[in-house]
C-alpha cells in the first residue's frame, strides 16, 4: 500500500548523503526509489530500510551520465503519480587545475552534476504542479561560492544548481511545490576517497558528519528554506549577499556603457 507521504526518488542513493536521505525519508514514511550504479549497495540499503520502516523501496540501477539511463529515470518521474519528492544528489567532484584534468571526466561530471538534475527536474515538475504539492531538493555545495584554483568545473556545476534552484523557486511560487538547494561544506563521505584531496588532510573543525548534515538540511526543508547552508552560523550573512546582488539589478542592463568604459 502506498504511503501518505508519497514516494521520494533519490539519485546517488547507494552511499553518503543520498543513502542518509534515504534513511531519513523512509523513517518519515516515504516510499522510496533509490537510483545509482551500484546494484548490490542499492539492494542492501533497500532491504534494510524496508525491514526497518515497512515502507516500499524500489531500486533503479542507472548511470546518470548515460542518456538512456537518465531517460529511464525521467520516465518514472513523469508517470508515477505517487512521486512527491525528488532529491537530485548524485554527483562527482574533480578538484584539480583545469590543465591537469581529464577532459572526458570533466564532461561526465558536467553531465552528472548539471544535465541529469535539470532533466530529472523537468520530468517531475509537471506532475508535482498538477498535484499541487511536492518538492525538489538539489544538493549543491558551498564550493559554488569558492572561486579558487582547482574548482573551475566542480564549483561551476554547483553554482549552476544553486542558480537553477533559485530561479525555479520563483517559477513555482504559490503552486504548493517547494524547491530547496542544500549547500554542504566538507562532509565525511566516500566522495573524498575518489578524488585528489584526502579528507584527513582537512582540519577536523571544517568536516561535518553526514548524519548531522542531512538532519540539518531537513530542518531547513521543514522550515521551507530555499537555500540551506548547514554550517553557516548566521543566516544573515547569506541574506546580505543576496541583498548586495539585488542592489546591482537596476544597473546591470542599460542603453549606454558606464563612464569608465568611455573610449
Ligand atoms: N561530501 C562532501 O564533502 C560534499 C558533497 N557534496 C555533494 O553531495 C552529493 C553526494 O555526494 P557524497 O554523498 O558526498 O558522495 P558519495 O561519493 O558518497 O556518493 C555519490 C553518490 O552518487 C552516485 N553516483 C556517482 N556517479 C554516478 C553516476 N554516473 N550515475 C548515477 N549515480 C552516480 C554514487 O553511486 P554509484 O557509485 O553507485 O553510482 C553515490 O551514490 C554530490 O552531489 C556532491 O557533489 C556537496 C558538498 C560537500
Ligand atoms: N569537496 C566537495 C565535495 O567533494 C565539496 O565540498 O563540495
Amino acid at each position: 500500500m502506498a504511503t501518505q507521504q508519497g514516494t521520494a526518488l533519490i539519485t546517488g542513493a547507494s552511499t553518503g548523503i543520498g543513502a542518509t536521505y534515504a534513511h531519513r525519508l523512509a523513517h518519515r514514511g516515504h516510499d522510496l526509489i533509490l537510483v545509482a550504479r551500484n546494484e548490490a549497495k542499492l539492494q542492501a540499503l533497500a532491504r534494510q530500510l524496508a525491514t526497518e520502516t515497512g515502507v516500499n523501496v524500489r531500486i533503479v540501477v542507472a548511470d546518470l551520465t548515460q542518456p538512456a539511463d537518465t531517460a529511464k529515470v525521467e520516465q518514472i518521474l513523469a508517470t508515477d503519480p505517487a512521486i512527491s519528492v525528488l532529491v537530485n544528489n548524485a554527483g562527482t567532484a574533480t578538484l584539480e587545475p583545469l590543465k591537469a584534468a581529464d577532459v572526458h571526466k570533466l564532461e561526465a561530471e558536467i553531465t552528472l552534476n548539471i544535465t541529469a538534475p535539470t532533466r530529472l527536474s523537468h520530468a517531475v515538475l509537471p506532475g508535482l504542479l498538477a498535484r499541487g504539492h511536492g518538492a525538489i531538493i538539489n544538493i549543491a555545495s558551498v564550493m559554488s561560492q569558492m572561486v579558487q584554483p582547482g574548482n573551475t568545473v566542480y564549483g561551476g556545476t554547483k553554482a549552476y544548481l544553486l542558480h537553477f534552484s533559485q530561479a525555479l523557486a520563483k517559477e513555482v511560487e504559490g503552486t504548493g511545490v517547494q524547491i530547496q538547494a542544500v549547500l554542504p561544506g566538507a562532509t565525511r563521505t566516500e566522495i573524498w576517497s575518489k578524488g585528489t584531496t584526502p579528507l584527513d588532510a582537512l582540519p577536523p573543525e571544517i568536516v561535518m558528519e553526514v548524519d548531522d548534515l542531512v538532519d540539518a538540511a531537513l530542518v531547513g526543508f521543514d522550515q521551507k528554506e530555499l537555500v540551506t547552508i548547514p554550517s553557516l552560523p548566521d543566516a544573515g550573512d547569506w541574506q546580505r549577499l543576496l541583498d548586495a546582488r539585488n542592489a546591482l539589478l537596476p544597473n546591470l542592463s542599460r542603453n549606454k556603457p558606464a563612464a569608465r568604459y568611455t573610449p
